[in-house]
């Protein structure tokens, strides 16, 4: 019987680094199972294996990820029961989060999102009010679901390199019922850097990048970090709306964000507080975001970022 179910949805080729993590937690909760869905390849399920998971549930049917979230929980719920499982652990993405909602419904289970962090016995630190704080919150239902944000633990193998056992698992008829299907997707150009919502470092920029984004993609190209943005870049035209970091977009908890020409308003802040080092760069010293930054700079941006990366790539040769 395990006592950790991960969900993954669909990896591809390869697990994001958010689902290693998700894995590693599950570990320090003990036994460690996986619902799946989408495409087995040999190298996911050796890597399923090697980060500890002992059995890796598969549904019935076909191209579940080509469903939205209803009947993804419905497969959830019966991958519950057939594993045992006391705490269910998924990505913190929005998706990720309504699917934990619908399991919490089914299973009668406690529900917490925006966790930041997993003690070995359930607990959960999550933060709240826009990230102003960190809360400690047990479910006292027998099963627990868990929705956690990227980046807080570092990715570790279990050492172990035992295949684990698939088992399919029946998807209730009526969980599909009614059901909208995805007909289509369009591949989204590759950019080179990282998904937004995983990236160690994030370079984010507001309404005074002034339509040029050029300097910051510069800045994150020599870190190997994502772009980001405030809404008012993203309603701009400047940049795509994927990109939006905040409250009504992409929530992110990098090693370091960096903020260049964003006032850090409480909708933004909802979505980048939790990072470890925040970096602020604006010219002016009055500025909110400088009272949520670890490191502020008062500048113009366009002085203030060619100068870092410059520095940066001399530094890396
Ligand atoms: C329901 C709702 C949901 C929202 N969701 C989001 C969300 O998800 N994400 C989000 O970001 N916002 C969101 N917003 C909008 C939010 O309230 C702010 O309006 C927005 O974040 C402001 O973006 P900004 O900081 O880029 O722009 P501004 O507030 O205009 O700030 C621009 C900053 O750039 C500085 N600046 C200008 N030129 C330079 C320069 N050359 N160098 C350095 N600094 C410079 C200025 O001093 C200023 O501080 C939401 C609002 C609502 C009502």
């Amino acid at each position: 019987m395990a006592n950790a179910l991960v969900f993954i949805d669909n990896p591809g080729a390869a697990l994001k680094k958010s689902s290693l993590e998700l894995l590693t937690i599950a570990r320090s909760l003990g036994e460690t199972a996986v619902a799946f869905t989408g495409e087995l390849t040999d190298d996911v399920a050796a890597t399923l294996g090697a980060y500890g998971a002992t059995t890796v549930y598969r549904p019935s049917v076909e191209e579940l990820d080509n469903y939205l979230v209803g009947p993804k929980a419905a497969y959830l719920a019966a991958a519950v029961a057939a594993s045992g499982a006391t705490v269910v652990l998924l990505d913190n993405s929005p998706e990720g989060k309504e699917i934990a909602g619908r399991l919490g419904i089914k299973l009668n289970a406690g529900v917490i999102t925006d966790v930041v962090g997993v003690e070995a016995d359930g607990t959960a630190h999550k933060s709240v009010l826009a990230g102003s704080y960190n809360t400690t919150a047990k479910a006292t239902t027998p099963v627990t679901v868990l929705s956690v944000k990227a980046n807080n633990v570092e990715p570790a193998p279990a050492g172990a390199d035992a295949a684990p056992a698939t088992v399919t698992v029946e998807v209730p008829a009526e969980g599909l019922a009614n059901s909208a299907r995805i007909a289509a997707r369009t591949e989204k150009p590759v950019s080179g850097r990282p998904d937004l919502s995983e990236a160690r470092i994030v370079v984010a920029g507001g309404r005074g990048v002034d339509g040029d984004f050029g300097p910051l993609e510069e800045l994150a190209d020599a870190l190997g970090a994502a772009v980001g943005a405030s809404r008012a870049a993203t309603d701009a035209g400047w940049i795509g709306h994927d990109a939006q970091v905040g409250q009504t977009g992409v929530t992110v908890s990098p090693q370091l964000y960096i903020s260049a020409g964003i006032s850090g308003a409480i909708q933004q802040k909802a979505g980048m507080q939790t990072s470890k080092v925040i970096v602020a760069i604006n010219k002016d010293a009055e500025s909110p975001v400088f009272e949520i930054a670890d490191y502020g700079i008062v500048g113009d941006l366009f002085k203030v970022l060619p100068q870092a990366t410059e520095e940066i790539k001399k530094r890396k040769g």
